[in-house]
């Protein structure tokens, strides 16, 4: 059955979308985006700010859940501009550990409020 997760520890939804869901194994995070918690968009910030935004964004959902960076099996990583590519895995890297999850990474031609990446990640409870 479908359970929506809210944390304090992300950004609030700026659309029609829960934060995560789960099935009570998988958990779905929503695509979180550079923002703070208390609401500050970062879309001016370097990139590598940016992804760490992001990633900590996920790791606050996933903590609401018991859950932290190693739970995770798949990520899905946009940019706007694939040159950053290089700049936002370095980012990257350094929240997970050798088992990094399967992951994706693509550019789109535009994200939601300006932003130049988001991340979004299923996780495991089991
Ligand atoms: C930011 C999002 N995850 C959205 O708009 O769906």
């Amino acid at each position: 059955m479908k359970r929506v997760i809210s944390s304090n520890d992300a950004p609030e939804a700026v659309g029609a979308y829960s934060q995560a869901t789960t099935d009570g194994e998988l958990v779905f995070t929503a695509g979180q985006i550079p923002m703070t918690p208390d609401g500050e968009l970062l879309s001016d910030e370097p990139i590598a700010t940016q992804a760490e935004q992001s990633l900590s964004n996920i790791q606050g959902v996933l903590s609401a859940e018991g859950l932290d960076m190693s739970d995770i099996l798949k990520v899905t990583v946009f940019l706007d501009d694939i040159d950053d590519f290089e700049e936002m895995n370095d980012t990257y890297s350094e929240f997970f550990d050798d088992e990094s999850p399967a992951r994706s990474a693509v550019e789109v031609a535009n994200l939601p409020k300006g932003v130049s990446v988001e991340i979004e990640a299923i996780a495991s409870s089991e």
